[in-house]
């Protein structure tokens, strides 16, 4: 029988005992087991296949910002499926234990899980789903696709690109480990004070909260700096301002968000860390503190936060919707001035998160008004959307019909916001799953942006398309399970039903929380067709393959490169003529490719400091937790040092010489070289081939200009 550690070595593990792994918790027991198996899996698959070296020099030690792209994205794609996992407990459990006779399993009154597990689960998904699944999805497509649209040939700051990126997954990492050694915070994602003072939540699931938090949101912060220096200081000669892509555009507005509010949560999580670990009390209303500093700091990040998430979905939807218009895109201007409006007021809105805490009525007014007035920046793009759609030959692709979804969660997302923007209807359902209904609009607008932006730049990161039929069948299922889930909810939320419950009494909402669980059937095959139409198109990706302009009617200088994109993006930097660059050079037959006299490139050298960085990073955040002091020092230890050794470290760079140039070059354009065929991500050969090999025709019908343009200005 396991017993409670008892010892001269309890102070060296803090808080840290047998009891706290939940083996008694048969769900968790499950995960546990499933999770290890999988583990077990990967590591032995690695070894037989011999892959280990392979994956530390391609991926783990990386500093292309291709596959910091792709990492970022792994990690946004398994959080996305534990949030999911989540969401599915919370619809079952609400689902059971409705009315005063519902029965209750595994040790609870109703339904199979206590409050103390719906608190920690809702809690999980939130933070999960926010900083760990859409964040590192958008940063991650934000890290591939910007470079490309500049002409760039990486980001400005490589190194600290894979510090971003390891600093989040130690962050994601740290939550689920608290699923095995401990538990997590059940106060709900953006925390309480002073219910998350010490006092009140001696546990360590505030802790994991906090540290976990806090590492995502230095990663996220890091991550901005450098996507703002790289757009500022890395766009291609000719492309000024006025000539950026759109989604550069949404990009650089986002990450300026980033930048002035995620400190302000950083101060946030720390003065609260601070209350908690030093016993100061900034947050307790005795000693001098004050409660209302916690909410103040926390939205004051925290609306912005959601615009720095939609301002990247809008730029996907105004790269994908002109695409599929075979038209350019309405309204450049007003498109990018409404990104800015929209950044500039997401600064005093925050306090309508707070409506209900009495202040006074001239505050909340004012309030209500800056918040309705993102409704008009946000209309224009609604607007500029569709005059794009309007007289184009709209193609209805899998990327069209997920910015199609994205386009209409938005008008009810919005609308409904509009309507909590009332403080006097906001009063009525404050807490409420109103709320939750309207923002889980607005997130799957987000994720609905991200599945086409995947589908749409997909064949431009791998070099082949990913297959339609499973798509579009994962597509309507997310669609049914999105009507079948929050329809119902808006109701409730309009009929009183309030957030975060574990138990409903009244009876009468029990169909309502059935049609809710169907939906989620809905959305489980969704997942099902999702891991399908990846499987079918990993499996058939030979016939898929694309040449660069994978869907003959793009835009912009992505396009204008091989697919797969070789490590050094460009071969020359282009020259920038135009907006729409790559449209322009079809329009005017510069799409040929030519050959030229290559020059070395010179690219950043891979390095594992900022996995390390990452990994001891994870083990501070791991000791604090359990307050185990020495492996805290040791680990903030071994990060000074690191940090000091490669401050001296001078070999930070390497040249990819002119004739590997060529090689890749001519196998990307011929589909043959001397020395074999090329790489590509994956790290099968390539065999690109010289004319286009897309479904869709190019510009004006028949596929037309595929292959790069390497004119002679390109140099
Ligand atoms: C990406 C996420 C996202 C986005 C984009 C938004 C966008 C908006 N949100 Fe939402 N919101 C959240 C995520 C998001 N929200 C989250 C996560 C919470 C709760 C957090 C929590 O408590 O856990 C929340 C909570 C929340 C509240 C607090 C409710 C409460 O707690 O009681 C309010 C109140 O005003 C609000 C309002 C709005 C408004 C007015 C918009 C506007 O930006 C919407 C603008 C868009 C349109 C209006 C549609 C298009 C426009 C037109 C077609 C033009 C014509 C229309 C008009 C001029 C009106 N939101
Ligand atoms: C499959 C899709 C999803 C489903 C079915 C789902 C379901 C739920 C449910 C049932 C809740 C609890 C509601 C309550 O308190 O009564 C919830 C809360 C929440 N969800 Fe989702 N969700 C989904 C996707 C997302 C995504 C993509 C995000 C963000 C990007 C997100 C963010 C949140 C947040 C922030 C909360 C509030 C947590 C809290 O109260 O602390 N969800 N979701
Ligand atoms: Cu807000």
């Amino acid at each position: 029988m396991l017993v409670h550690l008892q010892g001269p070595w309890t102070p060296l593990l803090g808080r840290l005992t047998l009891q706290q792994i939940p083996y008694q918790n048969p769900i968790l027991l499950g995960t546990f087991i499933f999770v290890a198996i999988l583990g077990v899996i990967i590591l032995v698959a690695t070894t037989r296949y011999g892959k280990w070296g392979y994956v530390w020099r391609e991926w783990l030690t990386t500093v292309d910002h291709k596959k910091i792209g792709i990492m970022y994205c792994l990690v946004g794609l398994v959080m996305l499926f534990r949030g999911f996992i989540d969401a599915l407990m919370i619809r079952t459990q609400q689902a059971i234990a409705v009315g005063p006779k519902s029965p209750g399993f595994l040790g609870a009154v109703h339904g199979y899980l206590t409050p103390f597990h719906v608190g920690q689960i809702f809690t999980a998904h939130g933070l999960i789903m926010i900083v760990f699944a859409a964040t590192p999805l958008l940063v991650g497509i934000m890290n591939i696709i910007v470079p490309l649209q500049i002409g760039a040939r990486d980001m400005a700051y490589p190194y600290l690109n894979a510090l971003g990126l390891w600093l989040t997954t130690a962050g994601a990492a740290l939550v689920m480990l608290s699923l095995f050694i401990g538990n997590f915070a059940h106060g709900g994602w953006y925390g309480f004070v002073p219910y998350f003072e010490l006092p009140y939540s001696p546990g360590v699931g505030v802790d994991y909260w906090l540290w976990a938090f806090q590492l995502s949101v230095l990663g996220t912060t890091l991550g901005s700096i450098n996507l703002i220096a790289t757009i500022v200081k890395m766009r291609a000669p000719g492309m000024t301002w006025m000539r950026m892509p759109i989604f550069t555009w949404a990009s650089l507005s986002a990450n300026l968000i980033a930048l002035t509010s995620f400190p302000v949560l950083m101060v946030a999580l720390a003065l609260l860390g601070m209350d908690r670990y030093l016993g100061t009390h900034f947050y307790t209303a005795g000693m001098g503190g004050n409660l209302m500093l916690y909410n103040d700091l926390f939205w004051v990040w925290g609306h912005p936060e959601v615009y720095f998430l939609i301002l990247p979905a809008f730029g996907m939807m105004s790269e994908i919707i002109p695409t599929f218009s075979e038209k350019t895109l309405f309204g450049y201007a007003t498109m990018v001035i409404a990104s800015f409006a929209i950044g500039g007021v997401s600064w005093g809105v925050w306090l309508h998160h707070f409506f209900t805490m009495a202040a006074a009525p001239s505050v909340n007014s004012f309030y209500s008004v800056s918040t309705m007035l993102v409704g008009i920046p946000t209309g224009v793009k609604v607007f500029n959307w569709i005059f794009t759609m309007y007289r184009g030959r709209v193609r209805y692709e899998l990327p069209m019909m997920w910015a199609l979804l994205a386009l209409f969660l938005l008008l009810v997302g919005g609308m409904t916001g509009m309507m909590n923007a009332f403080a006097s209807s906001d009063y009525m359902w404050h807490n409420g799953v109103f709320v939750v209904a309207h923002f889980h609009m607005m997130v799957l607008l987000i994720a609905a942006s991200v599945f086409g932006a995947v589908e749409y730049w997909f064949p431009k990161v791998f070099g082949f398309k990913l297959e339609q039929k499973w798509g579009k069948w994962f597509f309507w299922f997310m669609v049914l399970g999105t009507g079948w889930v929050f329809v119902p909810m808006f109701i409730l939320g309009i009929a009183g039903m309030t957030r975060r419950l574990d138990y409903i009494p009244y009876t009468q909402w029990a169909p309502y929380l059935h049609v809710m669980l169907v939906g989620m059937a809905f959305y489980v095959v969704a997942v099902g067709f999702f891991v399908a139409h990846l499987y079918v198109s990993l499996r058939d990706r030979e016939k898929n393959r694309v040449g660069a302009d994978a869907w003959g009617t793009t835009r912009n200088l992505e396009w204008m490169t091989h697919s797969p994109v070789p490590a050094y993006n460009f071969a020359f930097i282009p020259h920038v003529n135009a907006r729409d660059e790559w449209a322009w050079r079809k329009e005017h037959g510069l799409a040929e490719l030519h050959a030229g006299d290559y020059e070395d490139i010179h690219m950043p050298k891979n390095t594992g400091v900022p996995l390390f960085l990452g990994i001891f990073s994870m083990g501070l955040a791991f000791a604090l937790v359990w307050r185990i002091w020495w492996l805290a020092l040791l680990c903030l230890a071994l990060i000074v040092a690191l940090i000091i050794i490669r401050s001296f470290d001078r070999d930070t760079d390497t040249t990819i010489p002119a004739q590997e140039v060529d090689r890749v070059e001519r196998a990307a354009r011929d589909g043959v070289t001397e020395n074999g065929p090329a790489s590509d991500l994956l790290g099968d050969p390539v065999v690109a081939t010289s004319s286009i090999r897309s479904e869709s025709g190019g510009m004006g019908g028949k596929s037309s200009a595929a292959q790069p343009a390497w004119a002679p200005m390109d140099r």
